[in-house]
């Protein structure tokens, strides 16, 4: 849940610094170290609930940077460390050098937030929106660019209120930009979004950093930060539990590769007995019409060459892939809360 204390209007956008000493533009754009948080427990606990525990991580310029984990995981907790909105128990933690602790003005003329649940005055249009937040900055971005950069320029005159769910959620990003940051939070922003509207949001998101922005992507959505993110921290119960590239996490969970493929029934016989003679492959297996095949990274090479020199024409070959979520399974032993990409497409939330 984000309390990012709301400027004028109840949105979610840092407030800007008017002084503070200039950020090292040499240093990592964040820099997490060993971070721990913790909140009170429930009412007559002596005991506090621990949020983060231990988490470290680094995030370099330009980068699309994913923090991923169930609901609950501490995703949140600690980008508002970050922000400088909470104050950590333990750790260290630097945006382009700077502490956001000890010197938070700086730090919000450098970092854009886009928290969860921004909200507006139902009334406000979007120009007067951007308008309204582009004055709170001394070097504000041009308003006129970023309704273009976000699709917005069409809605200009449109209340808050009466915007879909695609639109609010682009305004809220046009706002966390308004202040021409160098780093952006985007906080669960293609939550409540149905699946277009959700794939526009995430080109927005490429062209946002195709101007040089670092993002840090707050997401429970497997399938976003596989898509967007360069690297990740996937976090569970506080903990990074895995770190790295979608390709290199994937990659680390399993290196065998699974075919399935269907074949006419008169060849289904041979084909069994030719694929599990070779060499590349570990398993048969036979679902229904369809065989699925395991082995090593050239399976997919050896099945289609043995096939064809059988003579045999597969009427469909398919790879399954693996994903984050197989990931997530097997470094944490458990299955991905999916509760809440279940009620993350409302209707009427669309572009
Ligand atoms: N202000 C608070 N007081 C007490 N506990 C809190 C507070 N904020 C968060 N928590 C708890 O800390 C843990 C981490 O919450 P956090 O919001 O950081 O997780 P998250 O991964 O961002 O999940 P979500 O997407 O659901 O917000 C959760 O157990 C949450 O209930």
């Amino acid at each position: 849940m984000s309390t990012a204390p709301p400027p004028a209007g109840g949105a979610t956008v840092a407030a800007p610094a008017t002084s503070g000493p200039v950020p090292d533009g040499a240093a990592p754009v964040v820099e997490v170290r060993n971070l721990r948080k913790t909140y009170p427990g429930p009412k007559g606990s002596p005991e506090r609930k621990v949020a983060v525990e231990d988490v470290s991580f680094s995030v370099e310029r330009g980068e699309i940077f994913g923090i991923l984990g169930p609901n609950g995981a501490g995703k949140t907790t600690t980008v508002e460390c970050l922000a400088g909105l909470r104050e950590a128990d333990g750790g260290t933690v630097r945006l382009l050098g700077v502490d956001p602790q000890a010197d938070p003005a700086a730090v919000r003329d450098t970092v854009g937030v886009q928290l969860q649940e921004a909200a507006l005055h139902e009334k406000i249009t979007v120009e007067e929106a951007l308008r309204l937040f582009a004055s709170f900055y001394a070097a504000p971005s041009d308003v006129e660019e970023l309704l273009d950069l976000l699709d917005l320029a069409d809605h200009r005159r449109v209340a808050f209120g009466k915007l879909s769910g695609g639109q609010k959620q682009r305004l809220s990003i046009a706002l966390a930009l308004v202040g021409d940051p160098r780093v952006a939070i985007l906080d669960e922003l293609t939550t409540g979004l149905d699946p277009a509207a959700r794939r526009a949001t995430w080109e927005l998101v490429e062209r946002v950093r195709d101007r040089g922005v670092t993002i840090l992507l707050v997401t429970h959505f497997m399938e976003e930060a596989e898509r967007l993110c360069d690297r990740l921290v996937v976090i569970d119960g506080g903990r990074v539990v895995a770190q790295g590239t979608p390709a290199e996490l994937i990659d680390s969970v399993d290196t065998s590769r699974t075919v399935r493929l269907r074949v006419p029934p008169a060849d289904h016989d041979l084909a069994l007995h030719t694929l599990a003679g070779l060499a590349d492959v570990e398993r048969v297996q036979v679902d229904a019409r369809e065989i699925e095949v395991t082995g090593t990274r050239r399976v997919l090479l050896a099945v289609v060459l043995a096939l064809a020199e059988q003579e045999i024409v597969p009427d469909d070959v398919r790879t399954v892939t693996r994903t984050l979520e197989d990931v997530f399974v097997a470094v944490t032993g458990r299955t991905y809360d999916h509760a809440a990409d279940a009620a993350a497409a409302p209707e009427g939330a669309s572009r």
